[in-house]
């Protein structure tokens, strides 16, 4: 199972604290909570493990493995942070089959899988330009876990989505970390993460205030 430790680190942009002495363990075949205030750090932290941005001090590794100095970045990782890399000029079927064209892990059926998981039709030739928010998100999330990752990273990955469409999200991460998955999502609200959550963390300030496990 994939393990991500990170020890002492700090994050500093000019002259200011984003992050600051955060100490933390995660495993596979787990869901991470991570909430706190606007602000508080918990998107920072996601770009740090998945390898964006460089600690000021202290390391973050992951299956033993030292980012920026054994690895560049974490292998088989997805991210959803922000604005995410739909390709507006194609369908969903289109952009997801673009991508497997890269890393050749996933085959047609798990596209179409992935898509109807999140509640879109895999036949469908409206261009993702046209989609609506909570569309290009319920899309986002497919594009997340088609390939099977090891580590998902979701900064808020259901905030424009819709009451039916959070509920297929929950039962998908729900499968993900059945499968072994490493899971860490953000929320500003504990209440968000009750139905997911294995460990909540909360942020405050750049550092880690609370750790209920
Ligand atoms: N490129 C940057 N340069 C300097 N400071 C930054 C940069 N990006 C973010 N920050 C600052 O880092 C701090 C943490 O931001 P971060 O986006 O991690 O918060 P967050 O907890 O994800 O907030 P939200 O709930 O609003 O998404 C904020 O004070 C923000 O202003």
């Amino acid at each position: 199972m994939t393990k991500i430790r990170i020890s002492s680190l700090n994050k500093q942009m000019k002259k200011k604290s984003l992050l600051h002495d955060i100490n933390y363990e995660f495993s596979g075949g787990k869901i991470y909570g991570l909430y706190g205030r606007n602000g508080s750090g918990k998107t920072m932290l996601l770009r740090a493990i998945a390898g964006l941005i460089m600690p000021s001090s202290g390391e973050i590794s992951i299956d033993e493995k030292i980012l920026h100095k054994d690895i560049s970045f974490p292998s088989n990782i997805s991210v959803i942070i922000e604005n995410t890399s739909l390709l507006h000029q194609y369908d969903a079927y289109t952009n997801l089959k673009i991508l497997s064209k890269i890393r050749k892990i996933a085959t047609d059926g798990d596209i179409t899988l992935a898509i109807k998981k999140v509640g879109l039709d895999p036949d469908s030739k409206m261009k993702v330009g046209k989609f609506s928010l909570g569309m290009k998100q319920r899309l986002s999330v497919a594009q997340a876990i088609f390939e099977k990752p090891d580590i998902l990273l979701l900064d808020e990955p259901t905030n424009a989505i819709d009451e039916e469409g959070v509920l297929q999200v929950y039962q998908i991460l729900k499968e993900e970390k059945e499968r072994g998955a490493l899971i860490i999502l953000t929320s500003h609200h504990k209440q968000d993460l009750e139905a997911l959550a294995d460990e909540y963390i909360k942020m405050d300030n750049g550092g880690i205030v609370l750790d209920s496990k």
